[in-house]
This record gives C-alpha cells, sequence and structure tokens, in this order.
C-alpha cells in the first residue's frame, strides 16, 4: 500500500504521525496534485454523492473563474457562541490545527489548494431559532476529505486526513490512495426529475408590510438611517429537489454571481449571491457595496433608461450610499491604501440592476481575513445603520428567523487566504421542501409596496433554478 505513494510522501507522513504522537494531537496532513484533465466541478459535487451525502460543499466565483468543491468531512470546526467571539473562537480552533499543515513538496503554489474550511455564520446570533436551523450553528466550518479546486480552467486535487496520535501508518496511506480514485471512477448522478410542479407559501405578507412601514417611521423619527428587512417563502414540490441540477442552472443563469452550497446532513443551504463580502489575498482586501436595485429592462433600450434611473434615484443612492461609507470607514481602520470610488457603477444580474462600489485596500499586519468578517457583518446591504440599533429592530419586527440568510458564507485557508460573500439570493432545501429568502433596505423614503416588488425579483434566480419561473407572488 504504502509503496504506491511517492517515497517522499509516505516520509512526511511518518513525520506527521510522530508529530500527532509527540504532541498528542491531531495533525492535519495535506496532499496537493494538479489533474492533467480538467474536470468538471458540479460532475465532481454530484459523484460525491454515494460517498459523502451530506457533506458536501461548493462554492464558484462569479463567471466560474474559481471553484472549489469539497466532499467530506475530515473534521469540523464549529460554535454556537452568541458572542462576537464566535468570530475569533473559529480562527483560534483553525490556528490551532494549521500549525501542523504538511504539503507534499512543491505543491503549495496555489491559494485555494491545500487544507482549507469551508463554512459561515448565521446572521444574527441573538434572534429567536426556528428549528429548521438546527443543523447551523451560529458558525459552522469542516475541512473537506478531498477537494477539486479549478482555477481559470486548471484543476488540482486536494486529499486530506486528519491523523490521530493512535492511527497507524497503513490505514493513513490507504485513505490518500484510496480516496481520490473511488471519487474520480464515480459515475456522477445527475439525473432525475426537472423539478416544476410545486405549491408556494408567503408567509405573513402582510405582517411584513407593515414592518417596513414601521421601519420608515423609525427612520424618520431618527432612531436610525437604514434597516434591511427580509422575508420568506415556502416551496412544497411533489418530488425531492435535485440539488445538482438547481446548482447547475444558478450557474448558468447567474454567471454574475457567487454560487455556493453548504449541504449539511439532509439540508442544503444553497444560492447565487452578487455580493462579495471580503476577498483576501496575501495583504490584498477586496470588498463590494451592493445596495440599491432596479428591474431589469425588456428591451436593451429600456434596460439602459432603467439603469439610469437608478444611477439617479435618490432613495436608492442614500440605501447605497450608507453601505459604502461604512465599508470605507471599516477599511480606513484596518487598511492602508484604500481606494474606492466616488459614484456608484452598475452591476446587473439576470433579474435585476444593481448600485455597486468596488473597494479595496491593503491590510495593516496584526490583522486577520475573520477580523475583517467580523468587522463587516452585517454591512448596512443586509442589516442596516447604525449598525446595533438595525439588528435590534430586524430582531423586533421582522417576521422570521434569517439562520443563515444574509450571513457570511466562504472559506479560508492555512495561510489566511480567503473569501466570503453575503448569504442572499438562497435558499434552504430539504428533500421536497424549499425556503427562499429576499430582503430589502428600508430608508425613509421606502414605499412598502415598491419593497415588495423589489423581494419578487430577488427571489427569481433561486426560484427558476428550481422550474418556477413564471411563477409571480401575490
Ligand atoms: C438583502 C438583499 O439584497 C441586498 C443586496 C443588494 C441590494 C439590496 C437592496 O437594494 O435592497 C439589498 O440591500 C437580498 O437580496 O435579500
Ligand atoms: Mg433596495
Amino acid at each position: 500500500m504504502i509503496t504506491a505513494l511517492k517515497h517522499t510522501f509516505t516520509e512526511i507522513m511518518k513525520r506527521a504521525l510522530e508529530e500527532a504522537r509527540q504532541f498528542d494531537k491531531p495533525v492535519i496532513l495535506s496532499q496537493v496534485k494538479p489533474l492533467n484533465d480538467s474536470m468538471n466541478p458540479l460532475h465532481f459535487y454530484a459523484a460525491g454523492e454515494r460517498l459523502f451525502l451530506g457533506e458536501r460543499f461548493y462554492w464558484a466565483t462569479p463567471g466560474s473563474r474559481f471553484t472549489i468543491t469539497g466532499l467530506g468531512n475530515e473534521c469540523t470546526v464549529e460554535n454556537d457562541s452568541a458572542e462576537s467571539d464566535r468570530f475569533g473562537r473559529i480562527e483560534s480552533d483553525w490556528k490551532r490545527f494549521k500549525k501542523m499543515v504538511h504539503y507534499e513538496d512543491g505543491a503549495k503554489s496555489h491559494i485555494g489548494t491545500g487544507a482549507l474550511l469551508f463554512g459561515g455564520f448565521s446572521f444574527d446570533p441573538h434572534n429567536r431559532r426556528n428549528e429548521r436551523w438546527n443543523k447551523y450553528p451560529e458558525a459552522k466550518f469542516f475541512l473537506p476529505s478531498v477537494m477539486l479546486t479549478v482555477k481559470d480552467g486548471v484543476s488540482f486535487l486536494t486529499i486530506n486526513r486528519v491523523i490521530n496520535p493512535d492511527d497507524d501508518l497503513e490505514s493513513c496511506a490507504k485513505h490518500f490512495t484510496s480516496i481520490a480514485g473511488e471519487v474520480l471512477t464515480e459515475k456522477a448522478s445527475t439525473g432525475g426529475e426537472s423539478v416544476n410542479n410545486y405549491t408556494l407559501k408567503e408567509a405573513d405578507t402582510g405582517t411584513w408590510l407593515s414592518a417596513v412601514q414601521k421601519a420608515t417611521e423609525l427612520i424618520k423619527s431618527g432612531e436610525l438611517d437604514k434597516v434591511v428587512l427580509a422575508r420568506e417563502v415556502q416551496l412544497e414540490y411533489d418530488h425531492k429537489i435535485n440539488i445538482y441540477s438547481t446548482l447547475s442552472k444558478l450557474q448558468t443563469e447567474q454567471p454574475t454571481s457567487f454560487i455556493f452550497s453548504f449541504e449539511n446532513g439532509r439540508q442544503s443551504f444553497i444560492g447565487a449571491t452578487p455580493e462579495r463580502l471580503i476577498k483576501k489575498e496575501n495583504s490584498r482586501l477586496l470588498s463590494t457595496c451592493l445596495a440599491g436595485s432596479i428591474k431589469r429592462g425588456k428591451s436593451k433600450q429600456e434596460d439602459t433608461e432603467l439603469g439610469t434611473e437608478l444611477l439617479n434615484d435618490e432613495k436608492n443612492l442614500i440605501e447605497h450610499a450608507i453601505v459604502v461609507k461604512m465599508i470605507k470607514d471599516s477599511f480606513e481602520e484596518y487598511c492602508s491604501k484604500v481606494k474606492v470610488s466616488d459614484h456608484p457603477q452598475l452591476l446587473k444580474t439576470k433579474n435585476i440592476q444593481h448600485l455597486y462600489t468596488p473597494i479595496e485596500g491593503s491590510m495593516k499586519a496584526g490583522y486577520s481575513l475573520l477580523n475583517l468578517v467580523e468587522k463587516l457583518h452585517p454591512t448596512p446591504a443586509l442589516g442596516g445603520y447604525p449598525k446595533m440599533a438595525a439588528v435590534d429592530i430586524i430582531r423586533e419586527i421582522e417576521p422570521m428567523d434569517r439562520g443563515w440568510y444574509a450571513g457570511p458564507v466562504g472559506w479560508l485557508d492555512a495561510e489566511n487566504n480567503g473569501e466570503f460573500a453575503v448569504a442572499i439570493r438562497s435558499g434552504l432545501i430539504e428533500g421536497k421542501q424549499a425556503i427562499l429568502f429576499a430582503g430589502c433596505g428600508i430608508v425613509a423614503e421606502s414605499d412598502p409596496q415598491m419593497e415588495y416588488q423589489e423581494t419578487l425579483i430577488k427571489l427569481k434566480p433561486m426560484l427558476s433554478a428550481l422550474g418556477g419561473v413564471n411563477h409571480e407572488c401575490k
């Protein structure tokens, strides 16, 4: 068995085992190999179904220029802390582990390969909890057993193993020699019925409209500047929802968004979000201010006219400016060389146009990616401004438990690089049921009916991926 592996890697494996025994602590061993043939990441996800159902993740940046697909769970790093230390605790748990990461010689030169954690955070750890989110703690990440990274068309396979002090060399070696073969030769089960017969229930529409009205009054009375209010719809299908085809439709229909799936037992939390929270590549940090929306036009001309209207609409410009100010202020605290343009541009997805301002900076020494996630979450595009007042009001008047909706979802590696998006345009899927979420930034000038119409547009990406393109809610 062991001889099937490269001699050097066997040596590394022995050293890892010795280290685990010496410190009486588990050690992560990671092997990264380039793949000669390019591989379709969604096929890889589907191929993991038999062996790793319930423990898979998928992440694709806009245009699928970078994807990571993880199968199996070598170790979970999670906590249910309602305090702000939920970010810090993920960081310190990961630090403890990652000190002992070993790479095959020469393999670790690509960000997004090797040992990394994928997962996310709930929106608000202090909110009441609906039992549907029981499997999604306030912070949960896992290290996959096997992972495919595709970067600009080049594929890498990572195999991870947590080596415990009482493991033996032979079983470790077996893990590395057999796991990749088992997945790579597995036939992807991508089929299944296309989903289209469903019933849709809208929860508490009246309550939501009154909440929006109430929010505008609170804003006018000076209690806060902005609050984001969300609502949910429940879809019941007559057969099990096919996650593979849903992801693949999202990927085709939403090329300007991040596509994600976090599979957790029988549930999958999936979405196509256009909004990056933070990306860190070495010391370079990028964030996206995205807020303010209008529908797409039916013709090119109407689309351009609507875009121009959005760029000049006072209500939407206020909604957007509040986000830019908060992210810019945070960047100025944590970064040098902050760059942000004075005027928003348009970001167009298939169904909607947004006001968009990218922002970048160079992270000061002593900070980490998760420090930035903690600082930014929730931005006023998801929470409101001021942050604490807005989150309190959401807790009080929003008629639902957001769970992981609008929380940060993404990955971080052992070198403190990674990327998080905000989990909007998303849904929680289990069996025949999908619960979809959509929210809107409420400012003093907001009109409840118009905000409601905006949520209908924001529900479309998920509805369409689930086969319900023409549905119009009440
Ligand atoms: C909260 C959501 O969208 C945010 C992101 C972009 C534009 C928004 C808006 O115009 O209201 C929202 O702030 C959502 O899609 O659920
Ligand atoms: Mg809006």
